[in-house]
């Protein structure tokens, strides 16, 4: 666990960045610190490995105050993520994800075997490898440094900002991969941002921060969403925070109908079988309901919905969300965009196992629910790039002693 107790950080110039923190940060969970610029949220970060000394108060890895250690080893044990990555631009992939390895002393083979295994873990493909940073997207480059900061196998994750360089839909996806990470490797997770939607997509809990680093609120992403402890917290929060918190609400609230017939396998209709197979698949059958008639090809998956008032025979869209994987956001979305006013609920393979309306979608709003997966709204945000200061922190890139330890050259 990481504790700060009562950490301050008062400048030399007078600027009181911290004023003094209490906070507990769970072994094996993602705490996330969000708040406005200048909030204090990065000095907070960086007085764990100590690239900051705290000016008043302590902070304790594991009971042990980390002004008592040795700045290079700790940092040595803490993974350290930041905007755009911060790659030696002059290492191959393999190398920059093998810098705390060869640190640590591991020969070269065991140290890329490594490095190679962690290109995996988050998504690379081996070719990526043999590349130099500047080959390589905003996104991939982040990968890599995530790669890196988990070299080492530390325990601690410190992330700031690690996201905010690339554009949404990339954002989204390393976000579901640090998901996916997370659930496998159960790190001490601290994560600074000041995206709101990513704090809640992420955190296990979120801490709202004030000017000098002072505790708005500290809760679970659903708590957060549903009481926030003030006006102040809640307009941070944004005039959608309601309907973002029905993408932490599991889908299986909703009370799914089973279609009749449907699940003895012996077909899907309720209606008419057979006759005809539209967009060329076989035909399980067709469904009818309230002036709508639901066709299904022979694996029971959607074809479309057919209007029955209307001539003809015209295939509209038949969305449906998956109640076991999905949030009650997409319930809801599915239901809103059906033409009949119903959702479909599907298994993984995205056969219909039964349907929702808008009203069963609805009663599961309105129901007290515990929050379970998340959802997303990314968003995109600033800009910047300091490689210098991950090179300070020297947990993940202290050339000088790279320099030493497998001769690197160049660069710096
Ligand atoms: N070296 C310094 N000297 C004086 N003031 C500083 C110094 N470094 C940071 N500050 C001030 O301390 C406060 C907290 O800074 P910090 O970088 O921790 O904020 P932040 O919440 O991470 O902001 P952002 O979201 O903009 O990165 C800010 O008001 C900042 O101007």
């Amino acid at each position: 666990m990481i504790r700060f107790d009562g950490a301050g950080k008062r400048h030399p110039d007078g600027t009181v960045a911290v004023e003094g923190l209490d906070l507990d940060v769970p072994t094996g969970r993602t705490t996330v610190l969000v708040g406005p610029s200048g909030c204090g949220k990065t000095t907070l970060l960086r007085m764990v490995n100590r690239m900051i000394e705290p000016t008043s108060g302590r902070v304790l890895l594991d009971d042990t105050d980390v002004a008592a250690l040795d700045p290079a080893k700790l940092r040595r044990g803490i993974g350290y993520v930041i905007q755009q990555a911060g790659l030696f631009p002059h290492r191959r992939v393999i190398d920059n994800v093998a810098t705390v390895p060869y640190l640590l002393g591991w020969d070269r083979r065991k140290a890329r075997a490594r490095a190679a295994e962690l290109l995996d873990l988050v998504g690379l493909a081996p070719e990526t490898a043999k590349r130099y940073p500047f080959q390589l997207s905003g996104g991939q480059q982040q990968r890599v440094g995530v790669a890196r900061a988990l070299a080492a196998d530390p325990p601690v994750l410190l992330m700031d900002e690690p996201f905010s360089a690339v554009d949404p839909v990339v954002r989204a996806g390393l976000q579901e991969e640090l998901l996916r990470l997370q659930a496998e490797l159960h790190k001490t997770v601290l994560f600074v941002t000041h995206d709101i939607e990513e704090a809640v997509r992420l955190g296990d809990q979120v801490v709202v921060l004030r000017e000098r680093g002072r505790i708005a609120q500290l809760a679970d992403p659903h708590t957060l969403l549903t009481a926030p402890a003030d006006a102040d917290v809640a307009a941070f929060l944004g005039r959608d925070r309601g309907l973002r918190g029905l993408g932490l609400r599991p889908a299986t609230a909703v009370a799914v109908r089973p279609i009749p017939g449907a699940a003895n396998g012996s077909g899907t209709n309720g209606g008419t079988p057979g006759g005809g197979t539209p967009g060329g698949r076989g035909l399980g059958g067709r469904a009818r309901f309230d002036g709508w008639e639901l066709v299904l090809d022979d694996e029971r998956r959607p074809i479309g919905w057919i209007d029955r008032d209307a001539t003809g025979t015209a295939l509209q869209p038949a969305p449906g969300f998956r109640p076991e994987a999905d949030t009650l956001r997409a319930a809801l979305d599915a239901a809103v965009l059906s033409p009949a006013g119903i959702a479909l609920a599907l298994d993984a393979d995205g056969r219909v196992t039964g349907t929702a309306d808008r009203e069963a979608v609805l009663a599961a709003l309105a129901a007290r629910t515990s929050p379970a997966g998340v959802a997303h709204v990314p968003s995109a945000d600033r800009t910047a790039t300091d490689e210098a200061e991950v090179n300070e922190a020297g947990a993940n890139e202290p050339a000088a002693n790279e320099a030493e330890k497998d001769g690197a050259t160049g660069g710096r």
